[in-house]
């Protein structure tokens, strides 16, 4: 569904025509209209191409409900959920078997880039099974802990899920965490174990740990090889057999869920829609439960894997429609749309997405500031879950507090400004979400509220003024070979962790549960226990709520003077490292002046680390022998402008360069 400029590969295949696609296909023969070619695998029963080629709208009305299966793929990261999408889709025919077809779903340079799914994408495959015509509608979903979001919501269009696990490497921290909402959603299982090609492949031993950790029957798991394709018919055979049609009313009024929603600057917000009651089609007028507006749709249809409009959506199906909304704000992802004037009881929705890292953005150069506002704008637009708040840096400039779902999704987002808007950026390092309970009036007054969310650490309250701190807490799953398991537990408690639960899934791999603070976790914790596990540990969190903390305010100084872009919140046993590590790199980035510099950190008027620069007189006339009146002018002018890109903090001039150096996030540099 991306169809924003920049996305050059999913450009390049709308650009075909109809009849070229078609023709591609071999679909255009000597007769003017052509159904399915084919009895099993069939290209596309609903679909049929006019004599001038074109694609005609599909009917829609052939699939009733007991023909419908939703399902999402489900897995680790890199275990192959991508690559059986496009077997699934080259073998229902929605896509071409060809060398090219590699990661289909993942639409975005980023995706393609990185090879990770970031966004959830919908795929309707028709598919001729003995003597019926079915509708798989497929959601592909990201692996990564960052987008299980995208996980949860794609799962409530879903009536069942395929786990892929990988062969060789087992179940992971993310096979785990995917299982669960799953789960919890009721939703079928059906365990693939995939790369069954593979020279060091263990299938049985995954369907022991897949019988231990999750209950399921060997004899339900599917042994495949999705880039081969052996066996992969079986998997969609075993979709129509195991996961139940959905629960859908066509005779009742529209309830349709919104369950995803992008942007295109040409035709607004399309929604992902699931239709659990009723029917739509153009024309029809609609209205958001969320914000009771009224809509006239323009355009539904379903995705094959690109837009292809239909008729009518039916209860059941899952399609995308287009109503004329400007901004996807309008189209909340789990709202519920319904025909005007018919209201009906709204679906339960969906949490609201968390954000659980938060970094100052900040354009490299201030006079694009207003390019870059509009970038984050369209970008936020197409990604709803990160959070805005505009924000303010002497050193800096104009700019925003940005708030992301991890490390890895602040990351895509600046990759995708890079990419998709080429826009350069600022990013300073991340921190968590802190909380404070307030103790003084004069403060609850002014916030109108006793408990307090934290975002930016300038604004951390004194603890004169608080009764209590509270820190964001995560739940980690480590699924590692045991030979590593002395190391990470170390690891584990170096970072505050409290140990929770430890059970072997099978002779070799132990699967631990900690308590982490989430600013414990947040920046390096995974680098290192790869490391430390020579890449075999895996991991993965989920929110844990909060908990009580000792949090200290720790300010930087220049010769006495606090520098507000530096101030951290930090645990107060890790105060001295976290401060100590600052002020070394802060002197290795700040240059000599006139004068001593003293770099201090220090909680309230403690100092707990120190560092000094010595002082170094420049003279830039040093060079200038004679009396060449115009070249020393021109060098005391080009110093004078150089001074314009400092900061002054007291006496200290700091250029711009060192702040951005302090503030980088670990994986910038
Ligand atoms: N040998 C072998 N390799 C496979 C098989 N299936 C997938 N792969 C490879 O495994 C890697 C990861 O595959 P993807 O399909 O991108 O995995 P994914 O689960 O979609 O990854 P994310 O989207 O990042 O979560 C790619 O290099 C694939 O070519 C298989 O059956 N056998």
């Amino acid at each position: 569904m991306w169809t924003l400029a920049g996305l050059g590969w999913r450009r390049g295949r709308a650009l075909a025509t109809p009849a070229t696609r078609a023709a591609r296909r071999g679909l255009l023969g000597p007769r003017p209209t052509l159904a399915c070619p084919t009895a099993t695998g069939c290209r596309d029963p609903g679909r049929r191409y006019s004599s001038a080629g074109r694609k005609e709208k599909i009917d829609m009305s052939r699939f009733p409900v007991e023909n419908i299966r939703n399902f999402s793929i489900i897995a680790h990261v890199d275990h192959g959920k991508s690559t059986l999408a496009d077997r699934l889709l080259e073998l229902t025919g929605t896509i071409d078997k060809t060398k090219n077809n590699k990661q289909v779903l993942d639409k975005l340079q980023v995706e393609r880039e990185r090879g990770i799914t970031v966004k959830a994408q919908t795929a309707s495959l028709f598919y001729n099974w003995e003597g019926k015509q079915y509708l798989l509608n497929l959601i592909d979903t990201p692996g990564h802990v960052d987008f299980s979001y995208e996980v949860s919501r794609s799962l409530s269009a879903c009536q069942g899920v395929l786990l892929v696990v990988d062969a060789n490497e087992g179940i992971q921290a993310q096979t785990v965490a995917n299982f669960f909402l799953a789960f919890e959603a009721q939703l079928s299982v059906i365990p693939v174990i995939n790369k069954i090609d593979l020279k060091n492949a263990d299938p049985e031993r995954v369907e022991k740990q897949i019988e231990k950790v999750f209950d399921i029957s060997s004899d339900e798991c599917i042994k495949i090889s999705a880039k081969l394709g052996t066996n992969v018919e079986s998997v969609l055979q075993a979709v129509i057999k195991r996961i139940p049609s959905p629960k859908a009313y066509r005779k009742n009024p529209l309830r349709a869920l919104v369950f995803d929603s992008t942007f295109d600057q040409y035709r607004g917000v399309i929604a992902n829609v699931a239709l659990f009651d009723g029917a739509v089609s153009k024309g029809d007028k609609i209205v958001s439960a969320h914000t009771q507006k009224t809509y006239e749709v323009n355009e539904v249809g379903v995705l094959n894997p690109n837009e292809q409009p239909t008729h009518k959506l039916y209860a059941g199906q899952v399609g995308y429609l287009i109503a004329g909304m400007k901004d996807v704000s309008e189209a909340q992802i789990g709202d519920t749309l319904y025909l005007h004037k018919q209201p009906v009881e709204p679906m339960p929705g969906f949490k609201s997405a968390k954000p659980m890292v938060f970094a100052g953005m900040y354009p490299v150069d201030q006079s694009e500031y207003n390019n870059l506002k509009s970038a984050v704008e369209k970008l936020t637009l197409n990604d709803s879950s990160v959070t805005v708040h505009r924000d303010n840096s002497l050193a800096l400039g104009a700019g925003w507090r940005l708030g992301f779902l991890g490390l890895l999704h602040m990351e895509v987002f600046n990759q995708r400004l890079e990419q998709e808007h080429n826009a350069s950026v600022i990013l300073t390092t991340p921190t968590v979400p802190y909380k404070a309970v307030l103790s003084s009036t004069k403060l609850i007054k002014e916030y109108r509220e006793k408990e307090i969310t934290i975002i930016n650490p300038a604004q951390f309250p004194d603890k004169s003024k608080v009764v209590e701190y509270l820190e964001p807490v995560v739940l980690g799953t480590i699924i590692t070979p045991d030979e590593y398991t002395g190391k990470i537990m170390m690891l584990c408690q170096a970072r505050r962790a409290v140990q929770k639960n430890m059970m072997f899934i099978d002779q070799n791999r132990v699967m631990l549960k900690y308590l982490f603070p989430l600013n414990e976790i947040v920046v390096d914790f995974y680098d290192s226990l790869k490391s430390l596990s020579s890449g075999y540990a895996s991991f993965d969190y989920e929110d844990a709520g909060y908990q009580t903390a000792e949090l200290v305010k720790m300010d930087i100084l220049l010769n006495g003077n606090i520098v507000e872009e530096l101030v951290t919140v930090v645990h107060k046993d890790k105060a001295h490292t976290v401060g100590k590590a600052i002020c070394e790199r802060l002197k290795d980035s700040l240059p000599r002046q006139l004068f001593e510099i003293a770099i201090q950190a220090a909680i309230g008027s403690k100092i707990i680390a120190r560092e000094t620069v010595k002082a170094y007189r420049k003279n830039v006339l040093a060079k200038c022998y004679g009396g060449d009146i115009t070249r020393k002018m021109k060098l005391l002018k080009r110093q004078a402008e150089g001074k314009k890109k400092l900061r002054k903090v007291g006496n200290v001039e700091v250029p711009k360069d060192a702040f951005i150096k302090v503030l980088r996030t670990q994986s910038d540099k």
